[in-house]
C-alpha cells in the first residue's frame, strides 16, 4: 500500500517499488525497553542511527516520550499519540527513490522518572533480492546516487558498531 502510494506520489508506475521489494519480504519485530535512568545526561537509550529497513512501523509507549529525529543539527521530539503508528522511511527507500526520500537519523533519550517501551517492526526485502534506484528517478539532471545492493541488513551489521552509516557503503 505505502509503496504504491509513494510511487503514485512521484508519478511513477505504481508497482515500481513493490516489484523490487518482492513478495517474499520479511518483517522483524522487536520490543525495546528503556528503564528509568538516574543520569539521562550521561546515558542514551538508543544511539543516533537511521533504520536499514524499507519502512519501519513503530508503536511508541502510550505515555512516555523519548524518540527524537534530527533535522539541520537540531533534535525534534516525537509526540506521544496513543494508538498511532509512527512510520519511518528507512535506508532502502532512500536508495530506491535515488535520494528523494531521506532515511532520517533518530535516537531515544531516557528520563529519570519512567521506563519506556516501544514495539518496532522493520520491513525488509528478501536478502537475495537486489534493490537499486528505480529507473524513472534517474535522469540526466539527477544522476544515479546509489549502487545496486543486496542483503542490506548484513551491511548494517558490518557498519553499525563501528559507528558508520551503512548508506555510505551504498553511495556511488
Ligand atoms: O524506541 C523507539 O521509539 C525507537 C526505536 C528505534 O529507533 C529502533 O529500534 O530502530
Ligand atoms: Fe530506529
Amino acid at each position: 500500500m505505502l509503496l504504491k502510494a509513494i510511487a503514485r506520489a512521484l508519478t511513477l508506475e505504481e508497482n515500481c517499488f513493490l516489484d523490487m521489494y518482492g513478495e517474499d519480504a520479511s518483517m522483524l519485530s522487536i520490543f525495546n525497553l528503556y528503564p528509568p535512568c538516574p543520569r539521562p545526561d550521561l546515558a542514551i537509550g538508543l544511539k543516533p542511527h537511521a533504520d536499514a529497513s524499507v519502512f519501519t512501523y513503530l508503536m511508541q509507549d502510550k505515555e512516555v516520550e523519548g524518540l527524537q529525529f534530527q533535522k539541520d543539527d537540531q533534535w525534534y521530539k516525537v509526540p506521544v499519540i496513543p494508538g498511532a503508528f509512527v512510520i519511518n522511511v528507512g535506508d532502502q527507500i532512500e536508495i530506491m527513490s535515488n535520494g528523494i526520500f531521506k532515511s532520517p537519523i533518530h535516537r531515544v533519550v531516557t528520563n529519570t522518572e519512567k521506563g519506556r517501551m516501544s514495539l518496532v517492526m522493520f520491513c525488509f526485502p528478501n536478502p537475495n533480492k537486489e534493490i537499486e534506484p528505480v529507473k524513472g528517478l534517474v535522469t540526466e539532471t539527477r544522476p544515479r546516487l546509489y549502487k545496486t545492493m543486496k542483503d542490506y541488513t548484513s551491511i548494517l551489521v558490518e557498519n553499525y558498531q563501528k559507528g558508520r552509516r551503512p548508506i555510505e557503503a551504498a553511495k556511488i
